[in-house]
């Protein structure tokens, strides 16, 4: 068991406008898995990425992650966290304009405890061939790889993807999450992925619907479709 969210509270505004975005979910996930979380707008999605990558706190539940309690951490502690075991892959790339792809990955790779090996990365995404290049020279798909090899060269325990294709046509979407796939089966990684596309579901071990802050739904798909074959 890689994560496991208990009795998870997240509340937002007070009094006439308090909203719970996290209304005591509960959820587990196992190590090396692809986990896809669907919900309507506002049900808590962001929210509890955010949550899982240590990017913000539960007001009370506990979250661990791989045996570490995540709630328990200092500030300090949750910024190692962040920096150690977590990639995030946004829908926009948000490469840096004025770096090669091979120097927005560097950057990453010079503050990790344990990268992989940069070229090992470059080629299981294919963009190799786009090293020396600048994000604004790339479709957004080879964007969207070079964001993903970004994540994934400091080896993280957790790859977090919200809304990744959110922003391509269904072609280069489709080549994502093949590549997204390609990550966890090469190197291992737990992967969640947040979508509104139920489409994408076909490809995860576990499928978990949110409705209005908490799990409504935890599902194992027993038939799992390969990325290349999602119909988007
Ligand atoms: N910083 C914030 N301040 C106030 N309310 C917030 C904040 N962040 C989230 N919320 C509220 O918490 C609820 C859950 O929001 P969240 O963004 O997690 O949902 P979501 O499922 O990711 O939605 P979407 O698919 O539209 O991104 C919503 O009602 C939202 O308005």
């Amino acid at each position: 068991m890689l994560i496991r969210v208990k009795d998870a509270v997240k509340k937002y505004g007070k009094g006439e406008t308090e909203v719970y975005a996290l209304d005591h979910a509960e959820l587990e996930l196992d190590e090396g898995k692809i986990c896809v979380i669907l919900g309507p707008s506002g049900s808590g999605k962001s929210t509890l990425l955010n949550m899982l990558g240590g990017l913000d706190t539960l007001d009370s539940g506990e979250l661990t992650v791989a045996g570490r309690k995540v709630t328990g951490l200092s500030q300090e502690q949750r910024t190692d966290y962040r920096k150690e075991d977590v990639g995030f892959v946004f829908q926009f790339y948000n490469l840096i304009p004025d770096l090669t792809v091979e120097e927005n990955i560097e950057v990453v790779a010079d503050i990790s405890a344990h990268p992989l090996d940069m070229d090992e990365v470059l080629r299981a995404l294919d963009i190799e061939k786009y090293r020396r290049r600048f994000p604004k020279e790339l479709s957004g798909g080879q964007q969207q790889r070079v964001a993903i090899a970004r994540a994934m060269i400091k080896n993280p325990k957790l790859l977090l993807c919200d809304e990744l294709t959110g922003a391509l046509d269904t072609k280069s979407s489709r080549q994502v999450l093949k590549f997204v796939e390609k990550m966890n089966r090469q190197f291992g990684t737990t992967v969640v992925i947040i979508t509104h596309n139920e489409a994408i579901a076909g490809m995860a071990d576990q499928v978990i619907r949110l409705k209005d802050g908490q799990v409504s739904e935890s599902l194992l798909n027993q038939r799992k479709i390969p990325a290349a074959e999602l119909v988007l």
